[in-house]
């Protein structure tokens, strides 16, 4: 995959793989311009998801939790009332010092794209 020149749509469409290899700084820089909302924190992807109440973040936590399942990649959680902060890196790259791969960026989209879809989705009235 030549990963310098994949887009949003193109992380979206992709399926994590086990082993990849990790990601230079280069590519790192180029494939956040393609996940708008995360930002790196410790060599990890890192992004805030506000919710309007605690029913909405443990909606969405489940709703992570699909994802990961799905793609067999998951975030390191951080759930509080009204947010949840999701953390990404990859533990077997670097020789298992742990790094960024593409897996990160695929599941960093999906997880935003899950997000929008609540946003624009919920049906349910708030009184
Ligand atoms: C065998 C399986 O692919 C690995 O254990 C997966 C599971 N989920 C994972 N999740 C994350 N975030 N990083 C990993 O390196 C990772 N490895």
């Amino acid at each position: 995959m030549r990963h310098a020149m994949l887009t949003t749509a193109d992380l979206l469409q992709a399926r994590c793989v086990h082993a990849t290899a990790a990601l230079d700084a280069a590519d790192v820089t180029r494939l956040l311009a393609q996940i708008p909302g995360w930002r790196l924190e410790d060599g990890q992807l890192c992004r805030d998801f506000p919710q309007a109440d605690y029913y909405r973040t443990m909606a969405f936590v489940n709703a992570l939790a699909w994802l990961s399942h799905n793609e067999d990649h998951h975030p390191e959680l951080t759930v509080t009332y009204n947010n949840c902060r999701a953390r990404y890196h990859t533990h077997s790259v670097n020789g298992g010092r742990g790094g960024l791969s593409h897996n990160d960026f695929i599941c960093a989209a999906k997880a935003s794209a899950l997000a929008q879809q609540a946003a624009t989705q919920d049906k349910a009235v708030r009184p």
